[in-house]
């Protein structure tokens, strides 16, 4: 029971936010005014299924803080999406993108539906029905949605239409994530998993010796994953486990990523990659390997899991995969923790290139936009790591980089008179 009560992403959230309180001073009031998002917009979503049924669907957007400029977060798709999933993910937008320094505060937005269980027609119009409903809170300086879990390109490209369509403007940078042929740049496609792999390189140089043969497994084998599994195999890592909802596989001599993609794609499931162990996520996330990326859903570690947690660094790819009291644990045993607000940055670096290029009207080429996002992402790591070295060395990395992130927000909150 107690468990149920706390393992709620927005609980995990404000407990995260109170310790960071705590470092910076920061009074009840500040806190609670931090914690509440400004606006969360619910929406009833009908469509007719292919069997001429009418069908219904709830989303939201929440709209976290836009103390630094326009809310922005992506969208997911999922069965279990909550609104105060939703609201926890936007405030952790607002985190991500004041401490990567982008002119954007916090938000996000979901659509309760498992997307396997609905045609692409049905897709479509469920997802047009969404921007139908929110469009009036939309907008390339008020608030700009990308990619979550679920949604690709062309779920974007169906936003983007249904936008156009609405309100008659023809303005681009209102999403980012888009087909290249609407204003989209490739690298977002792939970003993320460039962030985190990047992100996974430093922190190796810096924590164990080096990115060169360390063994790395990752949790989830959707976008970031299986794209922070390329580019670190590139990087000479040797990825020894992956999964997805489905379970995982197990090779200490190595997994070949290319093949364990095309066995996705063909069977459904990265779990029959043919060659070595059979393991649910479970016995994955607790498998003997230098650096785990757990990159599905979030509270996957916890109190319970914690103690049996093998790797010597975590590097957060999905948002919020630790619990508060995994912190304390991971922290107690000495295990490094690069915090999700860092490490799957890339993806909103990224959508802030296209955003910009958009803006300017500029036709930035993909390996300029490439290398702004490794070098913003570097800086950002090393920012944070000369920063906790020279001031908080006793604490952790999250709490050390919530503490920059919440201070900026705080202080550009105060500027505006809103505190
Ligand atoms: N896309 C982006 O640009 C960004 C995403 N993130 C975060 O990264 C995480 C993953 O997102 P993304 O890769 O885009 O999503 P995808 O939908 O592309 O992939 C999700 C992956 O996680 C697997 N999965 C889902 N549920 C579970 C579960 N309970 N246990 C184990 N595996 C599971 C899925 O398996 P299956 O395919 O079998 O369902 C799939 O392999 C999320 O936390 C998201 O918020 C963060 C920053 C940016
Ligand atoms: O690209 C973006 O705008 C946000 C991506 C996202 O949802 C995230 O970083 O969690």
């Amino acid at each position: 029971m107690e468990e149920l009560l706390t393992s709620n992403l927005f609980v995990q959230q404000v407990k995260k936010l109170y310790k960071v309180g705590e470092l910076l001073g920061l009074d009840i009031d500040t806190l609670e005014a931090l914690s509440q998002p400004e606006r969360v917009i619910q929406v009833k979503i009908q469509i007719r299924g292919s069997d001429g049924k009418l069908r219904t669907f709830v989303g939201w957007r929440s709209q976290h803080n836009s103390a630094l400029g326009p809310y922005k977060g992506g969208v997911r798709y999922s069965p279990n999406v909550t609104q105060e999933e939703v609201i926890a993910l936007s405030m952790i937008m607002t985190w991500k993108n004041s401490l990567l320094l982008l002119p954007y505060g916090g938000g996000k937005g979901g659509i309760r539906v498992d997307p396997k269980e609905l045609t692409l027609k049905e897709l479509e119009d469920l997802s047009r029905k969404y921007i139908q409903l929110i469009h009036n809170y939309l907008g390339s300086n008020v608030d700009i949605p990308a990619p979550d879990i679920n949604t690709n390109p062309q779920t974007i490209a169906w936003f983007l239409d249904e936008y156009i369509k609405i309100t008659g403007e023809v303005d681009f940078a209102v999403f980012t994530g888009k087909p290249s042929e609407l204003g989209g740049i490739g690298v977002r496609l792939y970003s993320t998993g460039l962030g985190v792999a990047t992100i996974a390189r430093e922190a190796a140089n810096k924590f164990i010796g080096g990115i060169e043969g360390s063994r790395v497994i990752i949790q989830g084998f959707g976008n970031v994953g299986s794209f922070t599994a390329k580019f670190l195999s590139e990087m000479g890592a040797k990825i020894i486990g992956v999964s997805d909802i489905g379970g995982g596989v197990i090779n200490g001599n190595g997994i070949d990523v290319n093949k364990a993609l095309e066995v996705a794609q063909r069977t459904g499931s990265v779990v029959n990659y043919p060659e070595g162990k059979k393991v649910t996520n479970e016995e994955l996330l607790i498998s003997d390997c230098d650096i785990l990326i757990p990159a599905a859903v979030e509270n996957v570690i916890n109190k319970f899991n914690a103690p049996k947690v093998k790797a010597k660094l975590i590097v957060e790819g999905a948002n919020g995969p630790l619990t508060a009291d995994a912190d304390d644990v991971i922290k107690q045993r000495g295990i490094v923790v690069i915090p999700d607000i860092l490490a799957n940055a890339g993806g909103v670096v990224g959508s802030y290139v296209e955003w910009a290029n958009n803006k300017s009207g500029g036709i930035i080429s993909d390996e300029e936009a490439k290398k702004l996002i490794i070098d913003r992402m570097t800086n950002a790591f090393n920012a944070l790591y000369d920063f906790h070295k020279r001031k908080f060395a006793d604490q952790d990395l999250r709490t050390v980089a919530m503490a920059l992130a919440v201070d900026r927000v705080v202080k550009a909150m105060k500027a505006r008179g809103l505190l």
